[in-house]
Order: structure tokens, then C-alpha cells, then sequence
């Protein structure tokens, strides 16, 4: 459903600063498939998010959702289908809205279309009933405007309002990485629970490699803008944290800090 075909893609090119942050890179996802993408730091693995979300254009390559070409959409085309939680919490919400406001515009902006606009007292209700599930006691402050919350609260709020509009692809680009341990953990199991509840096609940036084999499907580890390492569902089950670090490690040249990961 999501298919990537020899995408490049080359800052700076032909300067001194060049850098080439993917080279002919493929990667395939099955509808429902959740692949969780490991890799050194600069190996390429927000750019790739960035080239599917349309943020960056490729150099070359092509990406196509359900077999249609979607490489030359533009980023506010391309957010109709593709959805994204981004590493800083401030960048998914509206700050100057409310929690009801901000759940209203995804609601608008998802499959639950048709529903008239305004919030009216069933939907307060919905929305009410929705984050009592987030646990944060955020169903009783609907009319609070999004700033005032912290960034976990936030961060559960942005994969909420994900799982709201349902898109054909949801972009996970290192979404826990700015919170405490124990607010990584709860947006953690909240990612499973909305991915699996909406059957979402998923790809996530982690540099946690507890994360990236808790979660998810499949694995793809990247370096230096191509994959270098890959894992089924099954090989994936396998898998521990001492042998991903092993395959980092045969990584020629890789630098990456195990503390770095493991965090
Ligand atoms: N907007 C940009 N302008 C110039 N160079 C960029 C830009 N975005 C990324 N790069 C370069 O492309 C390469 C890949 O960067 P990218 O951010 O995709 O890596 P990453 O795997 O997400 O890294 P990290 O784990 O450190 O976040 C790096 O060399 C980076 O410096």
C-alpha cells in the first residue's frame, strides 16, 4: 500500500556540504504493516519520513500510496493521507485551541466526515470519553487551550487526534523521544493501542531499541541513506537487544553510542 522505489535524495549537492541523505532506497509496506526504523544518528531516517510526508521532494525515486503516485504532492495535499507525530511536542496540536477545539479539527479533518461543525454535547461527550483512555485526566479540562498542557499530555493528545483521522500512512518520528521515562512509557502503549484499534499502516523513527522491538511488525535498521538491515514479523519476534547492537556494529564506520540507543 505504501511503496517506495529508488528514492535519492541529496543535500547541498555538488557543494562542499553535500550530503547524501538517501541513495536508491526501496522499501515496501503491506496494508496494517508497522515498521519501526533504527539507525546512527544523519542515516537518513527523518529525511525518508520528510520525502513521505512530502516536506522534501525526492531527487529521483518514486512513492506511491494504494498504487498512486504521490511524488510530486505537495505537503498540505499529501496530509489528507498521511499522518505525523514529530519528536517536539509543540509541532502536532494548535496551542491557541482547546483540547475539544483541536479534537473537533481532526475529527473534521478524518473519515468521520459529514458530522456537522461546532461541538455539540454528544461529541463533548465522545471526546470526553476518549481521553478518560489516555489516563491524564485531560476529559475534564475539553475547554483548556492546548499551550497550557505539558508535553507528554501533548504528545498523547497529537497520537489521539492521529488515530482521529484515520490516515492511510501514520509517521512516528522519534515521538516519545523529548519525554520522561514514565510518559515515553504511557505514549508508547497508547502508539500500539491506536495503531492496532485503526489498523494503521505505521512508520516509526526510534532511537530506542526496546521501543523499536516492543513495537511493530517488522524492523528496517538504516546508514547512510540506505537500508542496510532488515527483519520480518518472524525474524523480528527473534530479535534482542544485543543482537540489533551486533548488526550496528557490523556497520562498517557506523558511530553510534549503545547508551544512546538503549535510552
Ligand atoms: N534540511 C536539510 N538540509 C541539509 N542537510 C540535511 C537536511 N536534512 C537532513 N540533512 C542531512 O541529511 C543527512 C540525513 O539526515 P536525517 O535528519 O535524515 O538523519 P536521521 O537518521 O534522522 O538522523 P538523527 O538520528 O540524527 O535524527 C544528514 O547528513 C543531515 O545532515
Amino acid at each position: 500500500m505504501l511503496s517506495i522505489s529508488k528514492i535519492s535524495k541529496t543535500f547541498f549537492a555538488g557543494t562542499v556540504n553535500e550530503r547524501r541523505a538517501l541513495v536508491d532506497l526501496n522499501l515496501e509496506l503491506a496494508e496494517g504493516d508497522f515498521v519501526t526504523v533504527i539507525g546512527s544518528n544523519g542515516a537518513g531516517k527523518s529525511t525518508l519520513l520528510n520525502t513521505i510526508s512530502g516536506r522534501y521532494f525526492a531527487d529521483s525515486g518514486s512513492i506511491s500510496i494504494d498504487g498512486s503516485p504521490v511524488s510530486k504532492l505537495k505537503e498540505f495535499k499529501r496530509a489528507r493521507f498521511v499522518g505525523r507525530v514529530f519528536q517536539d511536542p509543540m509541532a502536532g496540536t494548535a496551542p491557541d485551541l482547546t483540547i475539544e477545539q483541536n479534537l473537533a479539527l481532526a475529527l473534521q479533518r478524518g473519515k468521520r466526515r459529514g458530522l456537522r461543525r461546532g461541538i455539540t454535547k454528544a461529541r463533548r461527550a465522545e471526546f470526553a470519553r476518549e481521553l478518560e483512555s489516555l489516563e491524564l485526566g485531560l476529559e475534564n479540562r475539553l475547554s483548556a487551550k492546548v499551550g497550557l498542557l505539558s508535553g507528554g499530555q501533548r504528545q498523547a493528545l497529537s497520537l489521539l487526534m492521529a488515530g482521529f483521522t484515520q490516515p492511510r500512512i501514520l509517521l512516528l518520528d522519534e515521538h516519545t523521544a523529548a519525554l520522561d521515562p514514565q510518559r515515553a512509557a504511557l505514549v508508547t502503549d497508547l502508539t500500539e493501542r491506536i495503531v492496532a484499534e485503526g489498523n494503521l499502516t505505521t512508520l516509526m523513527v526510534t532511537h530506542n531499541m526496546e521501543q523499536a522491538l516492543k513495537l511493530g511488525n517488522r524492523l528496517v535498521m538504516m546508514h547512510e541513506g540506505r537500508i542496510v538491515f532488515e527483519a520480518s514479523a518472524e525474524e523480528k519476534a527473534k530479535l534482542t537487544v544485543p543482537m540489533l547492537l551486533a548488526e550496528f556494529a557490523k556497520i562498517k564506520g557506523a558511530s553510534f553510542d549503545d547508551r544512546a540507543l538503549l535510552a
